[in-house]
């Protein structure tokens, strides 16, 4: 297991300070080396009060390509979309003109919507710069979930994208490989409060990535861990 660089502060209002600088600083020198930069966030409760840090950054947003880690396969106006977390927060003030491209299509299923959303992704070219990963209280990361029976195709598909079903969550997924985000040039998990530093530990501590997924991103990528003890 490679050890994650832990980054460990007191409130949230501290980590997202110096979360947002740092992610906006690699976004810039990603738009200074190669003309443009991509990022995707990661949906739930976790992020929102980063969203709103990094849209106060001045950075040319514009020449940044924005998308979702996952998302769930709902209508963007649904109180569940992750969609509309990020336009409605993080697509805003000085963030406005970033290029913000959802994964999901207008299609019934997220199996049909796959061949759409990997050409809308692919567009920004690979490897990406900036990956900022959630985790649940069950090990998950993305919507890769230990209780789904795609966990499997999550690990191991060369694809950009898979569809996943959780059975003890709600909604169907659209979600990056597990290959896709350890080709990130930055990989960020981004986590608050003891529950959640408890089960990083516990992936820490074991190897058998099906248990807790995270471990699948643990074991082979280096991961910078922002955690805040509120
Ligand atoms: O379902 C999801 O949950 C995880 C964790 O969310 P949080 O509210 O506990 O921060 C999130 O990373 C993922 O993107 C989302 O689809």
């Amino acid at each position: 297991m490679t050890m994650p660089n832990m980054h460990t502060f007191v409130t949230g209002a501290e980590l997202v300070s110096e979360l947002a600088t740092k992610i906006t600083a690699q976004l810039a020198a990603a738009i200074a080396e190669r003309g443009s930069a991509s990022l995707f966030v990661s949906g739930g409760g976790t992020p929102l009060p980063l969203f709103k840090a990094m849209n106060q950054i001045d950075i040319d947003w514009s020449k940044v390509n924005v998308s979702l880690v996952d998302e769930r396969w709902v209508a963007p106006d649904h109180a569940d979309s992750n969609d509309r977390l990020v336009r409605d927060n993080l697509i805003q003030n000085k963030a406005a003109d970033a290029n913000y491209v959802s994964p999901v299509t207008g299609h019934a299923t997220p199996e049909e919507g796959l061949v759409e959303a990997t050409a809308r992704l692919s567009a920004f070219g690979q490897p990406f710069d900036v990956v900022i990963l959630g985790m649940g209280g069950d090990g998950h990361t993305a919507s890769l979930f230990p209780c789904c029976e795609q966990l499997d195709e999550g690990f191991n598909t060369d694809a950009l994208l898979l569809a996943t079903h959780p059975t003890k969550a709600p909604h169907a997924r659209i979600t990056l490989s597990l290959k896709a985000i350890l080709a990130a040039r930055h990989t960020y998990l981004h986590i608050a409060g003891q529950g959640k530093k408890d089960v990083l530990d516990a992936a820490l501590a074991g190897t058998d990535a099906t248990e807790l997924p995270i471990r699948a991103v643990l074991q082979q990528a280096p991961v910078d861990v922002y955690w805040s003890e509120a």
